[in-house]
């Protein structure tokens, strides 16, 4: 049996990497009629527009907001209340609420009278930030938390549950505390040790020339958005102190263990049996698109600049993904559905003087 849509029309407040994932996955799975963008920045509107992300976007709250069945605040941890409070004022009694913020309990304590509110976070990202890094198999499969307040409705829970599962993830539901204790060791813990790694290398010219893949692995979330990353731990820092404190220990154990190598070696054993038995997370998503690589020049504006030269002619980007960077410019890949829309992409774009080559699978007859 087809079950109809939870929700007709979707407002995305904050269009960046994880509100623009979402925006494709509800697109891609045919899950929302329209989706509304909302974001102080119109530059990302008009990317995300470009893009096909959202249907239409405001950079103010408004009556615009009546139209909403869902909000979906997908802004930085700091601003979720106040922006979910401008909107409340707009929309209507029976728009539902939730967020995908990295922290919960400061924003269900704020938003604990918000009426039809079901907090939650989707356990997965980047250290990329913005519309252009939105992927809609950045959710596949992934831990989605939600955590109630005592004023949500079960029947609201269920509902926002089955959105979840039908975007391609897991959710687990947990009460705000219990979420932020875990995430404190799991995802912020790391951060701030990315953090005190890098810290030592920019201490030492000579560690960043030997720093190689081990190093890279370990500290790849510093390289995260630091103002979006600031807010994500400032606002856990209770549970946080304990999660560094029991790091603490942890690390002081294992330098004892430096000078009884049976014990390092049991710690070396357990280390590997816990880190190979993390669950592998698939995401598939998108099979086969027909691709183009663009050259472009490294200046602003120009992923702006395609994306609106190929929506002016109906031309849809599904994927996108910037190649190596370098001084003298970079890549673009621009991912299509059909070959046919691949060779008009291509046509568009030579016309105006870009340079570009199809690659990959669903490669064209070019
Ligand atoms: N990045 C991750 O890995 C990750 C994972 C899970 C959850 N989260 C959470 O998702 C949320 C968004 O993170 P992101 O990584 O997508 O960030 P992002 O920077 O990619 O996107 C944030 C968007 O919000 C907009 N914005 C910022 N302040 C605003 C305001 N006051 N009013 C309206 N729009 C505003 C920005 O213009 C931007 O488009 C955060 O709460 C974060 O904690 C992030
Ligand atoms: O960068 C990634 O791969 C992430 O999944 C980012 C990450 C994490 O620490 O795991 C970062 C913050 C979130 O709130 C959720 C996920």
């Amino acid at each position: 049996m087809v079950t109809p849509n939870p929700f007709k029309t979707v407002v995305i407040a904050g269009v960046g990497l994880i509100g623009g994932s979402v925006a494709l996955g509800l697109k891609g799975r045919f899950l929302a009629d329209k989706i509304i963008g909302y974001d102080a920045n119109p530059e990302t509107l008009k990317l995300a527009l470009a893009l096909g992300v959202i249907d239409e976007g405001y950079v103010t709250p408004g009556d615009w907001a009546q139209q909403a069945d869902l909000i979906i605040l997908a802004t930085p941890v700091g601003s979720l209340a106040r922006i979910a409070r401008d909107l409340s004022s707009h929309a209507r009694e029976d728009a539902v609420f939730t967020d995908v913020g990295s922290v919960k309990g400061k924003v269900t304590d704020l938003l604990s009278d918000l009426r039809n509110f079901v907090p939650g976070h989707p356990m997965a990202g980047s250290e990329k930030a913005g519309v252009t890094a939105a992927r809609a198999s950045l959710l596949e499969n992934a831990i989605w938390v939600l955590t109630p307040t005592a004023n949500t409705p079960l029947p609201l829970l269920n509902r926002v549950k089955q959105l979840v599962t039908k975007l391609g993830a897991n959710p687990v539901v947990m009460p705000p505390d219990a979420h932020d204790q875990l995430i404190a060791t799991i995802s912020h813990l790391p951060y701030m040790t990315a953090l005190a790694l890098t810290h030592m290398v920019a201490r030492d010219e000579r560690l960043a020339l030997l720093a190689a893949g081990g190093f890279r692995d370990i500290t790849r979330v510093a390289s995260g958005d630091p103002r979006m990353s600031r807010d994500m731990v400032i606002n856990n820092k209770e549970a946080l102190r304990e999660a560094i404190s029991r790091f603490r220990k942890e690390l002081d154990q294992l330098e004892e263990q430096l000078d009884s190598p049976e014990m390092l070696f049991e710690s070396a054993m357990e280390g590997k049996r816990t880190r190979d038995s993390l669950p592998i997370v698939k995401r598939s998503l998108i099979p086969g698109l027909f691709d183009l690589v663009v050259a472009i020049p490294d200046k602003p504006g120009e992923i702006g600049r395609i994306a609106n030269i190929l929506g002016d002619k109906g031309i849809n980007i599904k994927d996108i993904e910037v190649l190596a960077i370098r001084e003298e410019g970079g890549a673009l890949r621009l991912g299509f559905e059909t070959g046919e829309l691949l060779e008009r992409a291509h046509a568009a774009l030579n016309a105006v003087g870009y340079e570009t080559r199809p690659r990959g699978l669903g490669q064209s007859s070019l």
